[in-house]
């Protein structure tokens, strides 16, 4: 897993143990999981609006912003159903495996 996502994961597990006040992260587990779920949903939009727009301008800076805002929230609320990022790459290097070039994902037999 990359150097980055590694260490995000590990502040957003020592954030559990903090005080509302203290930092956005552990804001967000004190509001909870729907308040978490909310700024999943907005950062969508705005990646969405973002990529309308690079399509346009052909500038994607803000669409860049925009998908790390939309991961950064996923991870949070990942974080707080106690799921670590590596799971989710574990996921797609299992997609990977199973096509050669991920042609279609299907979801493991439960
Ligand atoms: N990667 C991020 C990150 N990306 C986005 N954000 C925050 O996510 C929010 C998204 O912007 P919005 O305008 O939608 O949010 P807002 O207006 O502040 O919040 P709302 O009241 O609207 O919900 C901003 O407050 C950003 O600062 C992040 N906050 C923290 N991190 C990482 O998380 C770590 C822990 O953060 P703290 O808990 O704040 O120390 C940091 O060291 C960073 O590495």
């Amino acid at each position: 897993m990359s150097d980055t996502l590694t260490r995000l994961a590990q502040v957003l597990e020592e954030r559990k143990d903090a005080a509302a006040d203290s930092s956005y992260v552990a804001s967000l587990y004190h509001k909870g999981l729907n308040k978490i779920l909310e700024k999943v949903g907005e950062e969508s939009v705005e990646t969405i609006i973002a990529a309308k727009d690079a399509a346009i301008s052909g500038d994607c800076s803000d669409l860049i912003y925009e998908t790390a805002d939309l991961w950064f929230h996923t991870m949070v609320m990942l974080a707080q159903l106690g799921q670590h990022p590596q799971a989710v790459l574990d996921e797609l290097d299992r997609r990977f495996g199973l096509s050669g070039h991920a042609e279609k994902a299907s979801r493991p037999s439960a």
